[in-house]
C-alpha cells in the first residue's frame, strides 16, 4: 500500500506537479503515450534539470506549436472521450477540466458549456492535465495527501489583463472543493487554476507527511523563478502507510429502470469513486431491489452523493466511515503469442499473493491471435 504526499506549500501548477511526479519515479514513457493519444497538434513532453533557490528540480517541458484552437469545455470533453486513454486517466482528466470549467463559468457568469478555455485550454494545459493523470496512474498510490496550497499574493498579468492573486478561478475551486489555502512564501501567482483543479481532483486528505518508508521523491519546477524562494512542488511516494478512513455511501433502490444501472456505476467511477457496485436485495413488501454502494475518499463523498441523488430515484443516502486495507500493487507486462498483456500483482510481506491479467488486454490478444480467451488468460498468468 503506498501513499503519494505532495508538498504544495509554496504553490502548484500543472507543470510543477508533472515535474514532481516524474522526479518521484512516474514513467515518462507512460506520460508521453497518454499525451500522444490526444487528437491534437503534435505534443512532446521532455524533462530538464533546473535549480530553484539552489535546489535541483525536474522541469517538465511541453513542446508544442502555439494552440490553433480556442477550445470550449464540450470540445475538451470530446477530445478526451475519443482519445485512446486508460479509463482512470481519462476520468481524472475529465474531472479536472470539469472543475476548471465550473469555476470559470461561476467567475465570469456564463453557462458552463460556453466556457472557452483561453489559457487553460491551450495545448500545454491539456498536456499537463493528461500528463499528471497518467503519472499518478503509473505511480498507483492508494491515497494522495497534500499540504495546504500556497497561493501567493499581489497580482498577475493574464490574457485578460491584470488579475488579483489568488486569481478568481483558484478561489472559486478552493471554495467549492474544500482546498485549504495559505499565502505561502512566494509573491505573485504561485497556484494556477490548473494546479488547484488537479489537487481538488486527486487529493484524498490534507496534511503533513504521513508515516512510511520513502520509496521515491521528486521536486518539480515550473517556468517561473522567484528570487530567494525554492518554488517547487515536492512529491514523496511512501510505502507501508494506511489508506486511512474511506466513506461508503449506500442507498436501497427498488424503482429505477434497471437499464440505467450500468450508466450510473460508470458515472460514479468516472467521478472518482474507488469502487461502485450493486447488491440484489428483497425490500419491504417482498419487492426485489438493489443496494447501491459507493466507496470513496472523504473529499469526494459530497460530489458522489449528489450524483447518486441526481442519477437514481433514491430519497436518502447512508454514509458509513470504513477503514480499508489494500495490498501494495504493481503492474508487469507479459507477452502472449507476441501480444502484450498487463498483469496486476498484489504484494503482501514482500511476496506476490495475487495476480490478475488485465481483461481488456487479454481480450484484444485473443482477437489478434485467434487463441481462446481462457488460454490467453492462463498463459498471461504463467508469464508467457
Ligand atoms: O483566461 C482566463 S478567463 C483566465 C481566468 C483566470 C481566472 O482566475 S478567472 C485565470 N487565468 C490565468 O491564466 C493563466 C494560466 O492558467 P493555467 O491554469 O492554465 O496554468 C494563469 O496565469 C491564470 O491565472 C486566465
Ligand atoms: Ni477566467
Amino acid at each position: 500500500m503506498s501513499t503519494l504526499w505532495l508538498d504544495v506549500s509554496v504553490g502548484a501548477s500543472g507543470d510543477m506537479l508533472l515535474g514532481a511526479l516524474l522526479g518521484a519515479g512516474a514513467s515518462l514513457d507512460a506520460v508521453q503515450r497518454a499525451v500522444a493519444a490526444l487528437d491534437v497538434e503534435p505534443v512532446r513532453i521532455g524533462v530538464e534539470q533546473v535549480t530553484r533557490a539552489g535546489l535541483v528540480a525536474t522541469r517538465a517541458v511541453v513542446d508544442c506549436p502555439p494552440s490553433a484552437h480556442r477550445r470550449t469545455w464540450p470540445d475538451v470533453q470530446l477530445l478526451l472521450a475519443s482519445a485512446d486513454l486508460d479509463a482512470a486517466v481519462r476520468g481524472a482528466a475529465l474531472r479536472t477540466f470539469a472543475l476548471l470549467a465550473e469555476a470559470e463559468a461561476a467567475v465570469h457568469g456564463v453557462p458552463v458549456d460556453d466556457v472557452h478555455f483561453h489559457e487553460v485550454g491551450a495545448l500545454d494545459s491539456l498536456a499537463d492535465v493528461v500528463g499528471v493523470s497518467a503519472a499518478i496512474h503509473d505511480l498507483a498510490p492508494s491515497s494522495v495527501v497534500a499540504t495546504p496550497v500556497g497561493v501567493g499574493s499581489g497580482s498577475v498579468r493574464t490574457a485578460h489583463g491584470a488579475l488579483p492573486v489568488p486569481v478568481p478561478a483558484v478561489l472559486q475551486i478552493a471554495a467549492q472543493h474544500g482546498l485549504p489555502v495559505e499565502s505561502g512564501p512566494g509573491a505573485g501567482e504561485m497556484c494556477t487554476p490548473t494546479g488547484a483543479a488537479l489537487l481538488s481532483a486527486y487529493v484524498t486528505a490534507w496534511g503533513g507527511l504521513p508515516a512510511g518508508v520513502v520509496r521515491g521523491t521528486g521536486a518539480g519546477a515550473g517556468g517561473k523563478e522567484v528570487p530567494g524562494v525554492a518554488n517547487v512542488v515536492r512529491a514523496v511516494v511512501l510505502d507501508g502507510t494506511s489508506a486511512g478512513t474511506l466513506v461508503q455511501l449506500e442507498a436501497n433502490v427498488d424503482d429505477l429502470d434497471p437499464r440505467v444501472w450500468p450508466y450510473v456505476l460508470a458515472r460514479l467511477l468516472d467521478a472518482g469513486a474507488l469502487d461502485a457496485w450493486l447488491v440484489p436485495i428483497v425490500m419491504k413488501k417482498g419487492r426485489p431491489a438493489h443496494t447501491l454502494a459507493v466507496l470513496c475518499a472523504e473529499s469526494h463523498a459530497d460530489a458522489l452523493q449528489r450524483l447518486v441523488f441526481v442519477e437514481t430515484t433514491t430519497l436518502g443516502v447512508r454514509r458509513l466511515l470504513v477503514s480499508r486495507t489494500a495490498l501494495e500493487r504493481d503492474v508487469t507486462e507479459v507477452s502472449v503469442d507476441g501480444q502484450s498483456v498487463r498483469v496486476k500483482r498484489g504484494w503482501l510481506d514482500g511476496e506476490v499473493v495475487t495476480a490478475t491479467p488485465e481483461y481488456a488486454d487479454a481480450e484484444a490478444a485473443a482477437r489478434a491471435t485467434g487463441l481462446p480467451l481462457r488460454e490467453v488468460l492462463a498463459r498471461a498468468l504463467r508469464g508467457q
